[in-house]
């Protein structure tokens, strides 16, 4: 096991090994092994908490809540504020040790700790604007008013992949709104969380109010963040599967759930199209963190005049993509998650190219290692193949050539889901008429990294409910209460 000198910080005291409790970490037998996907390396050893843990990280976020909730929004925003800092202080250490642990390429990593702090800094702001409404009543006895409150201690489980950023885009709107946080991040990935935790205890975050327990008893764990009677709002990050299985568990108690689950995104390539611009797009949408994003391009859609040029020149671009580890400068493609990851996406592609699907680039697992797979580019692919119809989550792009509008919405619907979308095209009649009649949360137009704090995230049909972000990204945090005040004619 790497020692803290061999890990490349600056600060070796955002390392964390223990679940952050109540304001303090909470030693026991380290038994998590965190391992550098790069290199199969163990980078650091952690605690494995479970479900007596997750109850007290309940139960204290329970007791802070009068305290943080009484906090005028001017003060969280002080406090908040200082958290964002010190995430932007500590960015390239935060950014090495989350490609340490999930893979990304440094400047990706580095960009994700940007993103997730935008978050801080937004919502620090965005809860001084908690308004409420009056509303003329039915009579001059009454008067109707509208007030906004937190709506308590919120649970959370968080997904590997943006190990820093999912995280604070809960966090950051519960803790503004005036709620306590509890979240459990994914096995694979806890060093990110627990260096969060670091920096809100050194940003004056008080004891009780965001909470970090790491195990590996996912299902167990989850149960407790589900039904737990303290718990008054549930979030989760992560597939479409779990997802389903996680509100069916909150049902129990009613508890108000956010989902920000699984994606199948098309990227529509139209004949008038600006082919460069369509090229970048693409690139950008569906190569970021080796294709390991919901919202990455899923099924590239070109109509038929256009087909050979886009061909031509996405291959190009893509052949011109480097990849191994993440920590080395340039690197465009890291490591996935793990060798099964990459076995599943083998697996996909295989079962197309078996289905009719031409491999034209890539196609194979990558000589840098197990984790490592080629970029790869897919044509002559049909919307039904395994490749289309599932989410690869991995650094694959299948080709799908079409005719006209129609055809292209009809498959691009073809889908349980619907987070994100994306297509080129200059006529501003097809433009409306495409935005509007794609069954999708989000639709990136000549535009293919739509991600951001000022933005809505979230999905319809079966990628979820809720929005993250943005100044809608609060009501998830906020309850609605109506006050009825009466006796006004006397
Ligand atoms: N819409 C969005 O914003 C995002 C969606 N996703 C989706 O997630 C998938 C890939 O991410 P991945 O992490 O593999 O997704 P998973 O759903 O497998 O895991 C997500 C989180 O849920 C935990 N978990 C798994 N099973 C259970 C359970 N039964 N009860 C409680 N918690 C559980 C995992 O813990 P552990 O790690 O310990 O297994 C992890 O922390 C893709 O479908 C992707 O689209 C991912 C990121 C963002
Ligand atoms: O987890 C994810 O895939 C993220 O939500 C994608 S993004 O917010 O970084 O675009």
């Amino acid at each position: 096991m790497l020692n803290h000198q061999d890990l490349g910080l600056q600060d070796k005291q955002l390392i964390k090994h223990f679940s952050y409790i109540n304001g303090s970490w909470h030693s026991s037998e380290l038994q998590i092994d965190v391992t550098n996907p790069a290199n199969g390396e163990v980078i650091a050893r952690v605690a494995n908490a479970g479900v007596a843990e997750t109850e007290l990280a309940i139960k204290s976020a329970n007791d802070a809540f009068k305290m943080w909730s009484s906090k005028s929004a001017n003060e969280r925003a002080v406090i908040m504020k200082n958290w964002f800092d010190l995430m932007i202080q500590h960015q390239d250490d935060l950014a090495r040790i989350l490609t340490l642990e999930q893979g990304k390429p440094i400047a990706e990593a580095k960009g994700e700790i940007a993103y997730g702090a935008a978050f801080i800094e937004w919502f620090a702001e965005e809860g001084k604007r908690i308004y409420g409404d009056t509303i003329p009543g039915p009579s001059n006895d009454k008067r109707i008013i509208v007030i906004k409150q937190p709506v308590g201690v919120v649970a959370s489980i968080t997904p590997w992949n943006f190990p820093n950023a999912m995280i604070s885009r809960k966090a950051a709107a519960a803790l503004a709104a005036g709620c306590t946080f509890v979240v459990r991040p994914a096995t694979q990935t806890p060093l990110s969380a627990l260096a969060m935790a670091e920096l809100a205890e050194r940003a004056g975050i008080p004891a009780g109010v965001f909470n970090v327990v790491v195990g590996d008893d996912a299902r167990g764990m989850g149960e407790v963040l589900t039904q737990h009677p303290d718990v008054d709002k549930f979030t989760f990050t992560g597939s479409t599967a779990v997802g389903k299985s996680l509100i069916s568990q909150c049902a129990t108690s009613v508890k108000k759930v956010s989902m920000e689950l699984g994606g199948n995104a098309p990227f529509i390539v139209f004949n008038d199209a600006d082919i460069d611009a369509a090229v970048k797009g693409a690139l950008m949408s569906k190569y970021r963190n080796a294709g390991q994003t919901c919202v990455c391009t899923n099924r590239i859609f070109v109509q038929s005049k256009v087909l050979e040029d886009f061909i031509e020149k996405f291959t190009a671009a893509v052949s011109a993509l480097t990849i191994g580890d993440g920590l080395i400068d340039g690197i465009n493609i890291g490591p996935m998650i793990s060798s099964q990851a990459v076995e599943g996406v083998d697996k996909l592609v295989k079962e197309s190219v078996a289905a009719g699907a031409k491999v034209i680039l890539g196609g194979e697992i990558d000589k840098a290692g197990n984790a490592f797979y080629q970029p790869t580019i897919l044509t002559n692919v049909t919307n039904d193949m395994p490749i289309a119809s599932n989410e690869i989550f991995g650094p694959v792009s299948p080709i799908i050539s079409f005719e006209d509008e129609d055809e292209v919405i009809t498959m691009a619907n073809d889908t349980e889901y619907g987070l994100a979308a994306y297509f080129y095209a200059r006529d501003i009649g097809l433009i409306w008429r495409v935005a509007e009649n794609l069954e999708y949360g989000m639709v990136g137009i000549n535009e293919g990294a739509i991600s951001n704090a000022a933005a809505p995230f979230g999905g319809v049909k079966q990628s979820g409910n809720g929005r993250e972000g943005s100044k809608y990204g609060l009501d998830d945090y906020l309850e609605i209460k109506y006050l009825c005040l009466g006796g006004l004619d006397k």
